[in-house]
C-alpha cells in the first residue's frame, strides 16, 4: 500500500460514517487522526482538509457530479459515490494533488474495494470533470455556496441576498483555531512564550487582547499552554458572552446548559478565584467534559452537575447574580466549523429549538436575583431562535434589556446594542455567528 492509497482509504472510510452514516464530522475525523497517530503531518493535514472540503462543498460536488454522470448520485453504490465526491473535492479545490493522480487513485480504491468492474465508471466521470472543470458554471447560490436552498431563502429573506452570500463565502473559508487566554493562570506574555516555544505561531486578534490565533500545530493536547490550563479553545463570539456577561467579584453564576465548559470556564477566569460559577448539563457524558476543562485549568471557584435545565431547581430562586442561558440552537452560525449540521437541520427543527429555548428560558429566569442578569446566546443567526425569542422573552418576563453599546460599541456598530443585543453574522463580522442579549430582573 502507498503513503497515498494509506491516507486515502482512511478519507473515503471516514466520509461514508459521515455521508451514509450520518456521523457528526468533527467527532470521526477526530477519532480517526487519533487512531492514524503515525501519519505525518502533510497526511493528516491531507485527510483533514480532503473530508472537511468533501463535506463543505458536497452540494457543488453532487451538482458536478451529477452533470458530468449518466448514472445519479443518489442512484450511486455508496463506495462509488464517496470515492468520487472526494475525488471532485481533489480535483475543484487541491491544486497541489494533479488531476491525473487523483484519478488513478480513485480507480486504485475502486478497484481495492471490489468494484473492479466499475473502475472504467470512475475513471470516465472523473476526467471528464477534470477536462471540463474550466467551464463549469453554478445554476443558484444554493450551489455555489453548498448551502440548502431553503436556508438560502431563509437568509435572503432574513438579511437580503447580499449579506448572506457574504455569510456564506465566509463559511467557505478556513477556520481559525482561537484561543482564549487565561489571564487568571498566567500573564500574557507567559502563555504566548509558552506557545512559541513549541514553534506555534501566534496572531493577536482585532477584538480582544485576551483572544489569540493559533497556526502552524499539530496537536492542541499536545501544547504546554493547553495542559496547564493557560489557553481554552474558544471563538472570538464564544467569549463576547463572557464580556456581555461581566462577572463582578464574588459573583454566583450558572450556566444552566454548560457543556463543555467554555464559556463557565470563562466566567471562572474573570472571578479571578472569587464568587462561584455551577454548570450543569443534562447527562454524566456531558458534565464530565466539563470536569475535563476544570480539572485541567484547575479553578476552585467552578463546579460542575448534571441538571435538566427543564426541570426547575427551587433550591436555586433567586440565587444567581448571573444566569448563563446558552441554549441548545440550530447552530447556523458555526457552519464554518460544523459544515454537516446544514444538511442535517430541517425547517421543522427551528420550531422545535425556539420552543425549547423557551421553555428552559421560562424556567432558569427564576434563578437570577433581582437586579441580576440572565445571558441568552445562541451560535446561529435563525432569528427566530433569536431576535424573536428575545423580543418575547421581554414580553413574558420581568426583565429589562440592558445597553449594550458603551461595553461593545468600539468593537462592533450594530444598531441593537442599545436595545440589549447583538447578532453577529460570520463574514460580517470578524467572528461566528452568534447571538448575544443581556437582561437584567427588574427590581420590585
Ligand atoms: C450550545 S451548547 C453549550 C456550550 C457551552 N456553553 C460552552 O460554551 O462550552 C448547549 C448545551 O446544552 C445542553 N442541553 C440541551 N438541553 C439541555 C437541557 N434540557 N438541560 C441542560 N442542558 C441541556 C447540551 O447538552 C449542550 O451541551
Amino acid at each position: 500500500m502507498t503513503k497515498d492509497t494509506d491516507s486515502r482509504e482512511i478519507v473515503l472510510d471516514v466520509l461514508m460514517e459521515i455521508l451514509e452514516h450520518s456521523v457528526y464530522s468533527h467527532i470521526i475525523l477526530r477519532q480517526a487522526l487519533n487512531k492514524y497517530q503515525y501519519l505525518d503531518k502533510a497526511e493528516r493535514s491531507f485527510i483533514t482538509r480532503t473530508v472537511e472540503g468533501t463535506v463543505e462543498y458536497l452540494i457543488q460536488i453532487d451538482y458536478v457530479i451529477d452533470f458530468f454522470s449518466s448514472t445519479k448520485v443518489k442512484k450511486m453504490k455508496p463506495v462509488i459515490r464517496s470515492i468520487l465526491r472526494m475525488s471532485v473535492y481533489q480535483i475543484l479545490y487541491m491544486d497541489r494533488v494533479p488531476d491525473s493522480a487523483v484519478c488513478n487513485e480513485a480507480v486504485k480504491l475502486a478497484a481495492k474495494r471490489k468494484f473492479v468492474g466499475l473502475k472504467g465508471f470512475v475513471n470516465g466521470v472523473l476526467r471528464n470533470i477534470s477536462r471540463n472543470k474550466e467551464t463549469l458554471a453554478w445554476p443558484d447560490d444554493s450551489v455555489r455556496y453548498s448551502v440548502p436552498s431553503w436556508i438560502v431563502s431563509m437568509w435572503n429573506q432574513d438579511y437580503g441576498k447580499e449579506t448572506t452570500n457574504t455569510v456564506m463565502a465566509s463559511f467557505l473559508e478556513n477556520s481559525k483555531t482561537i484561543v482564549r487566554l487565561n489571564s487568571s493562570k498566567a500573564e500574557k506574555d507567559e502563555i504566548l512564550s509558552s506557545l512559541r516555544k513549541q514553534n506555534v505561531q501566534v496572531a493577536e486578534s482585532v477584538i480582544s487582547e485576551d483572544m489569540v490565533i493559533l497556526e502552524k500545530f499539530d496537536y492542541m493536547e499536545g501544547l504546554e499552554a493547553f495542559q496547564k490550563g493557560y489557553i481554552q479553545v474558544q471563538d472570538i463570539s464564544s467569549a463576547l458572552v463572557g464580556e456581555a456577561a461581566d462577572p463582578k467579584e464574588g459573583d454566583f453564576c450558572i450556566d444552566v446548559c454548560g457543556a463543555p465548559g467554555g464559556k463557565s470556564i470563562h466566567l471562572a477566569d474573570k472571578l479571578s478565584g472569587t464568587g462561584m460559577v455551577e454548570v450543569r448539563d443534562l447527562t454524566e457524558y456531558k458534565v464530565s467534559l466539563i470536569q475535563e476543562n476544570i480539572d485541567r485549568c484547575g479553578f476552585d471557584n467552578i463546579r460542575a452537575k448534571v441538571w435538566d435545565a427543564l426541570v426547575p431547581d427551587s433550591d436555586s430562586v433567586e440565587k444567581a447574580d448571573i444566569v448563563l442561558a446558552d441554549l441548545p440552537c440550530s447552530g447556523l452560525g458555526i457552519l464554518g466549523r460544523k459544515p454537516d449540521i446544514k444538511y442535517r437541520v430541517k425547517p421543522e427543527n427551528l420550531d422545535e429549538l425556539a420552543s425549547l429555548q423557551r421553555e428552559i428560558l421560562s424556567v432558569v429566569q427564576a434563578y437570577v436575583k433581582p437586579g441580576g442578569k440572565l445571558i441568552f446566546s445562541t451560535c446561529t443567526i435563525d432569528k427566530k431562535e433569536n431576535e424573536e425569542n428575545f423580543a418575547w422573552f421581554l414580553e413574558n418576563f420581568p426583565f429589562q434589556a440592558v445597553d449594550l453599546e458603551d461595553k461593545f460599541k468600539d468593537q462592533f456598530q450594530i444598531d441593537s446594542l442599545k436595545h440589549g443585543y447583538m447578532q453577529l453574522l460570520p463574514g460580517i463580522h470578524p467572528c461566528d455567528g452568534f447571538f448575544i442579549g443581556v437582561l437584567q430582573k427588574k427590581v420590585e
